[in-house]
């Protein structure tokens, strides 16, 4: 199935406008981004991604922090991990054709949606609150000469204008916190064909800890988002005939590159809630992969 036939006249069913005030201030948070925590590490090789690292640090590739440019190796590594991490995204999401189109749900300045096309070379289908992102996407895939495979959409991924069981699989990449997971999964549900794969990666509170801890209600205002827990997801999953086939708890994976964060001349501030966090055992962040049945 190509872009074209997923997608409805999508110009005439996009929303007008948001949905929430919520969203509303979503929107216009994401519109006014522009840190250079993320816009250098894009800038290396035109892939902007908005989520975290995973992996060990090459402490080869950092070289001497005596060395002229060691601040733009300490940069170039803190990418590799955050591609590293939509990499591990797209290998759960199963035996993706040519044919096939995939929806990322939330899909920022789409570097996850130009690695998803380069990996398989389907069709992918971004929404976005934020006008700046999809226009920042959509220009990327034109520079790419990939604009007929990838586009982004000013839309809420609660409420997409994509035919009911028409993707191969879905995802959302850092993008569930702001959402209730009910509305969430009622959606990919019903856009997803049997059989179809969702996976998504996130941060979320540890029932074992037993309620949010100051760290994550410091990174929900930081990112005024509203992180989930662990135990919020499975049941939500389950409610929408979406049935967990792995749950990775990826925490020990991407402390290294929040260690290595701090270190750096980019730090924005929110570095130790997360350290603290994931050292505390309060919070993880968790790949869930999961059939629609
Ligand atoms: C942290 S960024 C993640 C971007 C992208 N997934 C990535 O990995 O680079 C969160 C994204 O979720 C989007 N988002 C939040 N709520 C949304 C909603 N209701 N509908 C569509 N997008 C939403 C934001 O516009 C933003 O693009
Ligand atoms: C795991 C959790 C809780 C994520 C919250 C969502 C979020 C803001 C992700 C990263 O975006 P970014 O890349 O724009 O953030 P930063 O500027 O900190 O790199
Ligand atoms: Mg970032």
């Amino acid at each position: 199935m190509t872009s074209a036939e997923l997608t409805t006249a999508p110009s005439a069913l996009r929303i007008p406008g948001p949905a929430t005030p919520y969203q509303g201030d979503i929107a216009r948070y994401w519109d006014g981004e522009a840190r250079p925590v993320n816009l250098r590490l894009g800038d290396i090789d035109g892939l902007y991604h908005h989520h975290y690292g995973i992996g060990e640090v090459d402490t080869a590739a950092l070289g001497d922090p005596e060395d002229k440019d060691s601040e733009d190796k300490l940069i170039a590594e803190l990418h590799r991990l955050e591609s590293a991490q939509a990499d591990v995204l797209l290998a759960h999401l199963g035996d993706i054709g040519r044919d096939d189109t995939l929806v990322d749900a939330g899909c920022g300045r789409g570097g996850s949606m130009v690695m998803a096309h380069q990996r398989f070379g389907c069709s992918v289908e971004g929404v976005t609150l934020s006008a700046k992102q999809a226009d920042f996407a959509n220009g990327r895939a034109a520079e790419l000469g990939i604009d007929d495979h990838v586009r982004a959409t000013v839309c809420n991924m609660l409420s997409t204008p994509f035919a009911t069981g028409s993707a191969a699989a879905s995802w959302n990449n850092e993008s569930s916190m702001y959402v209730d997971l009910d509305d969430l999964f009622a959606e990919h549900s019903r856009v997803l064909r049997i059989g179809g794969r969702y996976v998504t990666i996130t941060g979320c509170w540890n029932p074992r800890y037993g309620q949010p801890s100051k760290w994550v209600s410091q990174i929900n205002a930081h990112f005024e988002c509203n992180i989930h827990s662990r135990r919020e997801y499975l049941r939500a999953m389950a409610d929408h005939r979406l049935v967990p086939q792995a749950v990775i708890d990826l925490t020990p994976d991407t402390l290294p590159y929040w260690e290595l964060r701090a270190t750096s001349s980019l730090v924005t501030g929110i570095e130790d809630a997360f350290i603290n966090s994931y050292r505390d055992g309060s919070f993880q962040y968790v790949l869930i992969a999961a059939d629609r049945v």
